[in-house]
């Protein structure tokens, strides 16, 4: 015996005697079954109990155990010194071995149990009333007690548990590693609960105040991988997924492993895709747009957003806010390219993928969904509503014609098309677009006559005559806007309210160019 094998059995405590009580019944059969065969003595609740007795399996009744009636429609069934002394008792100890005996009260060596579906309760519309009912008291309580009592009781709250559950009955029960790692488990899981409990109260059921900000923020987060690295190579990084899907739980298809950047990046990737209705390719490097476009289909959207900038878009991120076409595939097989994110490829396109050993081929469902966004700063975090596109300046309908002549429908959809695509670049952002795509992009600058420089230059001299440009925010002087004009864009979409908004409309209206407000500003940082 090494070592190891020596501490583990010292360790080891045998499973004699089992509480069961779960709400979700599934594998409830062959675990009672798997565990009776095992020689353990099965006691539980109500229709869990009926339940492993129809699978005719021998179960005590919790109710025979404290000599007291389930009651209240079930609000009090385990909450009782019979149950939570055998849960509690800490066995290494002789005093608490003794007043057991006295007490005639038997331990439990494993509990297994799971909540009250609260949070489903919650998401399915139910009343107020309902949803409190869904409230779990007695089954955290034994939880809690039993991951407590780790030295001496194991504990289990998922069905997928089960298997371990059986192999250690038959095998001479966990070991003290083992009971704490369940332990640990069984900790995360009451602590989620009453985060999800917590949150209803402060944010639905008893809002403080009506600010739409409930005073408490929970959140809870459960590793899924260690990454590589962070940002840079001497940082730590690891993935956490909140349960609600979207890319950190995307199903990777082919390629390395996703690093933090790549993550970083294809967030931002996935959040300009889905800024619009038609086909629509964003490619992103350092979470900016090198370029964005729509198009008929989705690989004409690729060919018109790689054009814009295929020297930035060397090494880029892409994402594609519908199935990956094989057309679109071959096109991206021939271009470097880190990762690759779509709701789903159409049969044939993941092998054209593959041809590149390293693309990264993400399939992540929908359009991103986070009606918050969190932004932690030092000793706390910013909470604020997640931009959207959905501020009534967003609808061109909206916008105010601040110079010039009122564009065709047509041309007032590129004016549109560069308004929505702005709002994906850093700010100060200014960005040309022609014919549906981005065609020049000035990002992340720290004044606005730069980010106009920029985005000019990107553009080069041809593209940039006859474009459609978008700002951020709006133009402190006319400096920034001159520059545009000087470069021959045909029409500018700007928020307007600068205190020298006559100034800078003046210098449109010398340029002959078309301006409009749309009273809305969408700075991203
Ligand atoms: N009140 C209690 O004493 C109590 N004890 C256990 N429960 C819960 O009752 C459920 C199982 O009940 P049943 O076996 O009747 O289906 C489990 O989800 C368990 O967490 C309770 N229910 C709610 O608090």
């Amino acid at each position: 015996m090494t070592a190891n094998e020596t501490t583990t059995a010292t360790t080891q405590r045998p499973i004699r005697r089992a509480l069961v009580s779960v709400y979700d019944k599934t594998g409830l059969e062959e675990l009672a079954r798997g565990l009776h065969e095992a020689g353990v003595a099965l006691v539980s609740t109500g229709s869990t109990a009926s339940k492993i007795a129809a699978a005719g399996v021998p179960v005590t009744k919790v109710e025979e155990l404290t000599g007291f009636p389930e009651c209240l429609d079930g609000r009090v069934k385990t909450l009782h010194p019979r149950v939570h002394a055998g849960i509690l008792a800490d066995l290494r100890l002789e005093d608490h071995r003794n007043q057991l005996a006295e007490l005639g009260v038997e331990p439990f060596d494993l509990v297994i149990v799971n909540l009250y579906p609260f949070r489903e309760t919650v998401a399915s519309g139910a009343t107020p009333d309902e949803c409190v009912e869904q409230i779990d008291i007695g089954g955290p309580s034994m939880v809690r007690a039993a991951a407590k009592n780790h030295p001496s009781v194991a504990v289990v709250t998922s069905p997928a548990r089960y298997a371990d559950v059986l192999a250690a009955a038959q095998g001479g029960g966990f070991d003290l590693a083992a009971r704490k790692r369940l332990a640990a488990e069984a900790f995360q899981h009451t602590a989620a609960y009453d985060v999800a409990v917590a949150s209803w109260f402060a944010d639905d059921y008893a809002a403080a105040d009506d600010s739409g900000f409930p005073d408490f923020l929970g959140a809870t987060y459960a590793r899924k991988n260690v990454l590589r690295y962070g940002e840079n190579p001497h940082q730590g990084a690891a993935l956490y997924v909140d349960g609600t899907g979207g890319l950190a739980e995307a199903e990777q298809l082919h390629g390395k492993e996703m690093s933090y950047n790549n993550y970083t990046d294809t967030d931002a990737a996935r959040r300009a895709a889905y800024d619009h209705a038609d086909p629509c390719v964003a490619i992103i490097k350092h979470a900016n747009p090198c370029g964005i476009a729509t198009g008929a289909d989705v690989a004409e959207a690729h060919r018109k957003a790689h054009a814009c900038d295929p020297l930035s878009a060397f090494g880029g991120v892409i994402a594609v806010n519908r199935p990956v076409t094989v057309e679109l595939a071959e096109q991206v097989a021939e271009i470097f390219t880190e990762v690759i994110v779509a709701p789903a490829y159409e049969d044939g396109a993941v092998e054209v993928l593959a041809r590149k050993k390293n693309i990264r081929v993400l399939r992540a469902e929908g359009a991103p969904a986070n009606p918050v966004e969190v932004k932690p700063i030092d000793g706390g975090a910013l909470l604020q509503v997640t931009d959207r596109l959905q501020a009534e300046g967003d609808d061109p309908a909206n916008w105010t014609l601040a110079t010039g002549e009122a564009l065709s429908a047509e041309e007032l959809a590129e004016l549109a098309f560069a308004w929505k695509a702005c709002r994906a670049v850093k700010s100060n952002a200014i960005l040309l677009a022609k014919d549906g795509a981005s065609v020049g992009v000035g990002m992340g600058q720290v004044n606005r006559v730069d980010s106009a420089k920029l985005a000019v230059e990107r553009a080069g001299a041809e593209r940039a005559q006859g474009s459609y440009a978008a700002s951020d925010a709006f133009f402190p002087f006319p400096d920034g806007l001159e520059i545009l004009t000087a470069a021959g864009v045909k029409a500018v979409v700007q928020p307007g309210g600068s205190v020298r908004d006559e100034q800078v409309v003046e210098a449109a209206q010398k340029a002959g160019v078309t301006m409009y407000f749309t009273g809305t500003r969408h700075f991203f940082h």
